[in-house]
């Protein structure tokens, strides 16, 4: 966090610092029926060893109690330090409570306060849960005809008959549990909710794309565009072919992203290179574990990937790289770093704390951390867009009106600056769009319900 915010934290904290009203929900968080049975079995225990303590000094404040008024309101517990350092079975007087939550960071007691007074992006999140599972349990239940392994139809929300396939030409792609469904959301407060299945694994393919362009353009600025550009190419994502300047469309499709993340550190070993990336992707995730890559997956790709291939030979000859690449090895290394990126194994989970960093200016909502600098976070929207969700960008930018980017093993990220970021997770690809279908169900039953599409003016009324 800057001086300036933190010093506006501060000022916030001092003002709003009455802990003792803030922790009033606390206290009438009534589990008091608990303690007393505690105390009554304490009282009837055989242990006369020690006095039973006097039953109004059990009526305090618990860490379970603190825990369930927040995540009421989607603040997970697991998400903030305060619980380490509290006993679960121990009753707090409020001054000891207190003291415990301001050995917390200001950004910490800004979040701890900011749950407890409800001073959150989304208010009602009881209400606002509940409608998130309607919507899930009606997508999750659509008819799904199966007429291969990687062919099936499905009849989507408004009744229409989708053709959908498992992505063979990355053949580790299609060996898949095709059941999987899961949905996460993150809002700019770090109210998480998870739907299904939120910690099964999978790699994030083209939704490494805004990240890896969002960390590369935070290095460069907008020097990279000198070799990548920004209008959509009305084409498939792995279409060969440049625009009027000679240069890829732009970062989300293939040609663009490989061009984008061969450019920062590029005299550097690859490892290097692609620890640079990953160390950025941490933070994005907000999570001290690591991150890695699926093997198989990475060599899937490594293996068949003809269409890279060919494009960045063409790149190649093109001139595309203006003379930074001399050697057919060099070149193929960009392709190994991007094919890397491609395979980064993540849960809805973990990743929608990352796109919650691009609804939130760059910074990790759990965290605090600033991980990427507002400017290039706003050109990475711009980009998802208008280009996010390959030759369904118009269309799907038409509809729903909100920053998306999908990957071929069946995730969409979408974002709602200044809201809420949201990660869906289901293998099946509509053929029309490459990407996951019922992603594109939960998104049409969510934006039907919430009124966040840029354009529509029913959000920003008083
Ligand atoms: N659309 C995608 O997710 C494509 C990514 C995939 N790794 C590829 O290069 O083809």
């Amino acid at each position: 966090m800057n001086l300036g915010a933190q010093r506006l934290t501060r000022r916030i904290l001092r003002k709003a610092h009455n802990w003792s009203q803030a922790l009033s929900d606390v206290n009438l968080e009534n589990d008091t029926d608990q303690i007393c049975e505690d105390w009554l079995s304490l009282v009837k225990s055989k242990d006369t060893s020690s006095s039973p303590p006097h039953l109004p000094d059990l009526i305090g404040i618990t860490s379970r109690k603190l825990r369930n008024v927040l995540s009421k309101r989607g603040l997970e517990g697991r998400t903030f330090n305060l619980f380490r350092d509290l006993r679960e079975r121990e009753t707090y007087t409020k001054e000891e409570f207190v003291g415990i939550i301001e050995k917390q960071s200001d950004f910490e007691q800004q979040r701890i306060l900011n749950g407890l007074v409800n001073n959150l992006k989304v208010t009602d999140w009881e209400s606002f849960e509940k409608s998130c599972e309607e919507i899930f349990d009606e997508v999750r239940d659509l008819e799904i005809d199966q007429s291969s392994k990687l062919d099936c139809s499905i009849i989507d929300r408004n009744g229409k008959v989708k053709i959908c396939r498992l992505p063979d030409y990355i053949p580790q792609l299609s060996e898949v549990d095709t059941s999987l469904f899961a949905v996460s959301i993150c809002t700019v407060d770090g109210q998480r909710m998870h739907l299904g299945d939120s910690d099964i694994y999978y790699t994030m393919q083209s939704t490494s794309k805004p990240y890896t362009y969002g960390i590369t353009h935070a290095a460069l600025d907008d020097v990279l565009h000198e070799f990548v550009g920004h209008e959509p190419s009305g084409q498939a994502f792995n279409k060969i072919i440049l625009d009027n300047q000679g240069r890829p469309f732009n970062p989300m499709i293939n040609m663009g992203a490989i061009m984008t993340c061969s450019l920062v550190h590029h005299e550097q070993p690859l490892s290097h290179r692609f620890n640079y990336f990953l160390e950025h992707y941490k933070k994005l995730t907000g999570s001290r574990s690591t991150l890695s890559c699926n093997m198989p997956v990475y060599k899937s790709e490594l293996e068949v990937g003809f269409m890279n291939k060919a494009a960045v030979n063409y790149m190649m000859t093109m001139g595309c790289w203006k003379g930074m690449i001399q050697s057919e090895e060099q070149l193929l290394k960009n392709l190994d770093l991007y094919y890397q990126l491609c395979s980064i194994e993540v849960t809805t989970e973990i990743q929608s704390i990352m796109s919650a960093c691009l609804a939130n200016r760059g910074i990790n909502p759990i965290t605090g951390e600033s991980v990427l600098p507002i400017r290039s976070v706003k050109r990475a929207l711009s980009l998802m867009f208008t280009c996010g969700m390959y030759d369904y960008s118009g269309r799907f930018a038409f509809k729903y009106g909100v920053p998306a980017k999908s990957g071929v093993s069946g995730v969409t990220d979408v974002v709602i600056p200044g809201v809420l970021s949201m990660t869906i997770y289901s293998p099946w690809l509509s053929i029309h769009s490459s990407s996951s279908l019922l992603g594109l169900q939960f998104i049409d039953g969510f934006i039907k319900k919430f009124p966040y599409h840029v354009f529509d003016s029913r959000q920003y009324a008083k």
